[in-house]
């Protein structure tokens, strides 16, 4: 049984700006893909659950996030950031490993499952190489790995993911996605996932939710959030939805000829 995890009017605020404003929604096991046009506050929302941001309301997982401890929020739950600078010589397998630091079995175990969760990523090749020399869908890839690697053998726990497909072409999307896939079934996880690719969300996600202007403008399954009129309310994007194998929707957007004129014109 996963623990229930709940997110109850969550604000966030900087000075006097406020980024999030009043998010109330459950998160359920499964995939929930969180999408929305730049600014949204989207990253701001899975830091405030990731930990590294303050909120008001509160964030249930299992227990209020303000009552437990940094440790047992990580034996928990994963955040993976958009970027990652890591400067130092740790070799990718280095890195994946760190993902067991919250756990007591650090040595020597945490290295062979690192090892495993790097091959199940096609990532084999680049175990012994420095953090700094991968490119940015390789380094991706690894902070998703420890990601993994942390919540390994934690049953009902969080992953937190921003936008890890930015940097991936699509066989590589793909790919990570079917890893985060299984892992969330097999671990039972409620995964969290800002995806700017909403037919990527359409494929991979039980549900979506769609934030536009700080707030959750909508959620539901891809089926009923992936609508003309949501995608419009959304992106301000004229689109159609065009029918994937096993009727997954796909999202075509209309280009704006007028648009496209007035800037030739101007
Ligand atoms: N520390 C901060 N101080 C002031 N404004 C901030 C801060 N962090 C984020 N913002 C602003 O809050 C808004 C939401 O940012 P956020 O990064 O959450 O958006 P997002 O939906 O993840 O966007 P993107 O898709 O471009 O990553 C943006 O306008 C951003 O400039």
């Amino acid at each position: 049984m996963g623990m229930s995890g709940f997110l109850s009017g969550v604000c966030v605020c900087v000075g006097d700006k406020s980024l999030v404003e009043c998010v109330s929604a459950t998160l359920e096991p499964g995939i929930t893909a969180l999408v929305g046009p730049s600014g949204a506050g989207k990253s701001t929302l899975l830091k405030a659950i990731g930990g590294v941001m303050d909120f008001k309301g509160d964030i249930v997982l299992g227990r209020s996030l303000r009552e437990l401890s940094p440790q047992e929020q990580a034996l928990q739950r994963a955040w993976v950031p958009q970027s990652t600078h890591l400067p130092f010589a740790y070799t990718a397998l280095d890195v994946v490993a760190m993902g067991r630091l919250p756990h007591d079995d650090a040595e020597p175990g945490a290295r062979r499952l690192a090892a495993d969760i790097l091959a199940s990523l096609d990532m084999n090749g680049l175990a012994n190489r420095l953090f700094p020399t991968l490119s940015g869908g390789e380094k991706a890839r690894v902070m998703v790995a420890r990601a993994l690697a942390q919540l390994h053998g934690v049953r009902g726990g969080w992953l937190l993911l921003d936008e890890p497909t930015s940097a991936l072409d699509i066989a590589n999307s793909m790919l990570l996605m079917d890893v985060v896939a299984r892992a969330t079934k097999s671990l039972d996880l409620h995964t969290l996932v800002v995806l700017h690719d909403l037919n990527l969300a359409a494929q991979y996600a039980d549900s979506i939710w769609m934030m536009s202007h700080g707030r959750l403008l909508l959620e539901g399954s891809p089926n009923d959030v992936l609508t003309p009129d949501a995608i419009y309310m959304g992106f301000g994007v004229h689109a159609q939805i065009l029918r994937g194998p096993d009727q997954i929707p796909a999202v075509f957007p209309i280009r704006n000829l007028e648009r496209s004129h007035d800037v030739v014109a101007s």
